[in-house]
């Protein structure tokens, strides 16, 4: 046993390790059972095996406060004991415990399973998200259908679920608090250990504002000459229907309606994968060929055949996209019902991005098996993605024909990238700072949808297709916020990976400091083994280091900076302030009106 060896508190840590590493299995294999099979069962089944694992994991905190690990003078020790002292939600007595995981399993069991009614055949309701109505947000151009859709998903995946989230949050703030944190805001921030990082958060959303302004101004713009001034306004918010995705975090699925340059060809990465009879093994496959060439791990064989990577015809899952750890060697799983096309093959490249993270840092001990910041964890597909998605690479794998735009394609090109990537920033500020205020009592319980809807204006310049109040509750329509996932790993990523992308494709002789020839839009880093090298040894720490430790050997920054990510869009900024100027199309939006003021 361990109190006889001289290295008690190693050898008692590495035994506890072993421990976490089969509950750690045990949960994530309930919850992959649970989310691939949306039974009553299944879910009990998940909740019981959680609340055994919160109950083993008081006890371990208990121990390791008892034997005071968290003051040893060995800086591991002191990690990990800080680190598994932590308890989050287990903290709470069994049936808090218990009350809280069957809300939001609820909430997720209701997101998975929502089905609306069709505009065009009303006793039709079965229709889903994905690949349904996702499908006409994408190409109906007609604003009644699009509204139609919209309000049905609202209505039926958020307000429903008011009761839950009013659970939720009573529940996960006495959790917070019987962990020593004022809200469950403050603990979800303190996995950034960083005490400036929400206040870096709104720096940087302010730092990017201007950029998002002339994007929102130009769309608004191009959105009123082809819907007219009846449906958009010239100065007020965007009525969101019109904007490609349910929530409004990306608008490049609608990109042909605001194209800078219309006549110049456009890599329509979607038709080409059909003409070309993409399959959705041919999507994974380009991924893990990527990072291969980058000399990083392959996909085990049990990837491909545990995995669930279309909807099952036979039965419910949440198809919400997500990459599995089960915490032995190398069994990693990807969940998602992918379709062939562009979104997809973003969406396969950044989970993919996850489980290449797992298997670079699986020899951690179980507690170091994660991001020393959440928004690592969510860049690391995302940096593969900005070289798949270049006209250099698409080219390189037949997708497209030219491999190097003329300046007006290279417009079109960066104006679909900021589409997805700037515009997302104020969604994903609202996601969090939204739910900071719920958390934190700042936002009162009968303001909760109003509030919502009205920070969704004032930080994005969005509202909803109709008049909302507070008989409706529209927040657990998006599934981050019914699954109790946290959303400023998702805008710290958004920043995060341009910095990343920088230094690989510097490492990869793509990109080199004002060269016209070697610009950080067309950099393909693929086959370049010393990025992957400089990649493998970033990921590979896992959480066993601080963030600023690690990213600073990476690229020799201690701080998310948005600066790599300006140097990205500059042509398009530059060029979007002299067309808004020249077209005189007006910036900025009023307060909406789509809720009672
Ligand atoms: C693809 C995933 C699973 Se981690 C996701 O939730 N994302 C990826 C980008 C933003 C966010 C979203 O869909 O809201
Ligand atoms: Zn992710």
């Amino acid at each position: 046993t361990c109190s006889a060896s001289a290295q008690q508190a190693h050898c008692f840590f590495e035994q506890e390790n072993s421990k976490l590493r089969e509950r750690y299995h045990a949960e994530y294999s309930a919850a992959f059972t649970y989310n691939t099979n949306v039974t009553e069962e299944n879910r009990q089944a998940m909740i019981a095996v959680y609340a055994e694992g919160a109950r083993q994991n008081k006890l371990l905190a208990q121990t390791i406060r008892a034997a005071n690990y968290a003051k040893s003078e060995d800086g591991n020790i002191r990690r990990q004991a800080r680190m598994l002292q932590e308890l989050g939600a287990d903290v709470l007595e069994p049936n808090d415990y218990l009350e809280l995981k069957n809300a939001i399993s609820a909430m997720q069991s209701n997101y998975a399973t929502t089905t609306v009614c069709s505009y065009t055949n009303r006793t039709n309701c079965s229709l889903t998200l994905e690949p349904h109505i996702q499908e006409r947000l994408s190409n109906s151009r007609d604003p009644a259908e699009l509204a139609w859709y919209w309000r049905e998903w609202y209505d039926k995946a958020g307000t429903p679920m008011r009761d839950n989230f009013a659970k939720y949050v009573r529940l996960t703030r006495k959790a917070a608090n019987l962990n020593g944190y004022r809200s469950y805001a403050d603990y979800w921030v303190h996995f950034y250990e960083d005490a400036t990082f929400e206040s870096q958060l709104d720096a940087t959303y302010k730092a990017l504002l201007p950029f998002y302004r002339q994007i929102h101004g130009y769309v608004r713009y191009r959105l009123r000459q082809h819907y007219g001034p009846e449906v958009v306004p010239a100065e007020g918010n965007i009525p969101m229907h019109l904007l490609g995705n349910m929530w409004g975090q990306s608008w490049n699925e609608v990109i042909d309606l605001f194209t800078p340059y219309p006549e110049r060809p456009f890599v329509d990465v979607t038709s080409e994968m059909e003409r070309q009879a993409y399959s959705v093994q041919k999507l994974f496959e380009l991924g893990d060929q990527f990072f291969q060439s980058l000399g990083m791990r392959a996909l085990p064989p049990t990837f491909w055949n545990r995995s669930v990577l279309t909807r099952p015809a036979d039965r419910e899952v949440v198809c919400h996209a997500s990459a599995w750890d089960f915490y032995q060697d190398s069994d990693v799983r990807i969940k998602m019902c992918t379709e062939v096309n562009t979104h997809y093959l973003y969406v396969v490249h950044h989970e993919l991005g996850h489980i290449q993270y797992y298997l670079q840092y699986e020899q951690q001990p179980a507690v170091y098996r994660g991001a020393p910041n959440p928004g690592f964890h969510e860049a690391v597909g995302d940096v593969i993605a900005l070289s798949v998605m270049s006209a250099k690479h698409l080219q390189s794998i037949n997708l497209t024909s030219n491999g190097t735009l003329d300046e007006e394609s290279r417009i079109n090109e960066l104006f679909k990238r900021a589409l997805s990537k700037i515009v997302f920033l104020p969604f994903g500020y609202t996601m969090d700072k939204y739910r900071y205020a719920v958390f934190r009592g700042e936002l009162d319980e009968s303001q909760w949808n109003c509030g919502f809807w009205q920070m969704r204006s004032e930080f994005g310049g969005v509202e909803p297709p109709m008049a909302r109040s507070d008989k409706d509750f529209d927040p657990p329509a998006k599934y981050h916020i019914d699954a109790d996932v946290e959303y400023l790993r998702y805008f710290a990523a958004h920043i995060f990976q341009f910095q990343f992308h920088k230094a690989l494709c510097r490492l990869a002789g793509q990109y080199a400091p004002g060269d016209s020839t070697r610009t950080l839009d067309n950099c393909d880093i693929f086959g370049s083994r010393r990025a992957g090298d400089a990649f493998k040894k970033f990921l590979s720490a896992g959480n066993s280091r601080h963030w600023k430790e690690v990213l600073e050997e990476f690229t020799g920054e201690t701080e998310m900076d948005p600066a790599a990510l300006l140097e990205y869009f500059d042509p398009l900024y530059q060029w979007l302030k002299r067309e808004n100027k020249r077209l005189g199309v007006p910036l900025g939006w009023e307060d909406t009106n789509k809720i009672p003021s």
